[in-house]
């Protein structure tokens, strides 16, 4: 069983699970499984349904009526020209813009297929989101830091830091983060780790929603593959929205499929290849 330390006290030393190892204090014991996912009873469904979105004080929608229905555990692909809104649904589906009109929900249902009660407002903490590039926005100087970045430093009770070592040993095996030291520098590794180490960030979360906006991009083809792979374990593990131009790297990987026209408009299409 690996067992693995979190401080929590602002005096405690840098975060190193090595170091950390003597505060017996603050040491919690990972169980040899990974906790089940927030959203586990039945099923669920990601609703978007005619969501339109315009900037304050601009004149053009950048969406227009955005329809779409994405079952739990599946993986959504969206194409389409450079320009045409794909980023700008991503960004409302994560809760950083809200749309002008229509409805973002997540919608539970029965094993008889009919809903479990009204839907629910889709809320930014059960989205996660890799933006382009996310090896740009690390800050920290740890894996383990920058994992655990934003979580409290204060003495937490064993409730909470069981909690959260769960959460981050999810996280960490989910990705395969669990192959290197937690105490590497993220800015030495590999460009495939990197990704790795980015999805972690926001799995630590336990999201119900993936989000990826071009997670192949700038990647030489070991990593591209390594990263098509690590989706392919994610998928069995949660609901993953991409928007990408690689299609035919991804094609093996893809449920559903949506091209989004030049002024917002999305509909559902076979990947062109
Ligand atoms: N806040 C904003 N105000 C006005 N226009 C915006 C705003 N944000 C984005 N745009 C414009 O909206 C359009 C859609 O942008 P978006 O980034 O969503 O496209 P995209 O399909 O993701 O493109 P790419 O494939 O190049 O990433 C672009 O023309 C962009 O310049």
């Amino acid at each position: 069983m690996k067992t693995i330390s979190i401080p929590f006290s602002p005096s405690a030393p840098p975060l190193s699970p090595l170091r950390l190892a003597f505060y017996s204090n603050n040491s919690l014991r990972f169980p040899p499984k990974s906790p089940a996912l927030r959203v586990s009873a039945d099923h669920y469904r990601i609703e978007v349904r005619r969501v339109s979105y315009r900037p304050p004080r601009t004149q053009h929608n950048l969406l227009s009526e955005v329809s779409f229905s994405l079952p739990e555990k599946s993986f959504g692909l969206i194409f389409g020209r450079s320009g045409s809104g794909k980023t700008t649904l991503l960004q409302l589906l994560a809760g950083l813009s809200k749309p002008t009109s229509g409805s973002i929900n997540i919608q539970r249902y029965g094993n008889d297929g009919n809903p479990n009660g009204p839907p629910e407002t889709l809320s930014p903490e059960r989205v996660g989101i890799v933006f382009q590039f996310p090896e740009r926005y690390f800050l920290a100087d740890t894996v383990l830091e920058e994992v655990t970045f934003g979580w409290p430093r204060q003495k937490a009770d064993l409730a909470l830091r069981e909690q959260l070592a769960l959460k981050l040993q999810f996280a960490i095996n989910s990705v395969g983060l669990n192959t290197i030291s937690l105490e590497e520098d993220p800015h030495s590794l590999s460009g495939g780790f990197k990704r790795r180490l980015a999805l972690a960030i926001q799995l630590v979360q336990m999201p119900d929603l993936l989000l990826l906006d071009e997670p192949l991009a700038g990647l030489d083809w070991k990593a591209r593959a390594d990263v098509v792979k690590l989706l392919k374990h994610l998928k069995k593990k949660l609901t993953l929205l991409v928007v990408s131009h690689d299609l035919k790297e991804l094609s093996g990987l893809v449920d559903l499929s949506w091209k989004m026209e030049m002024g917002g408009m999305l509909k559902e299409e076979p990947l062109p290849i």
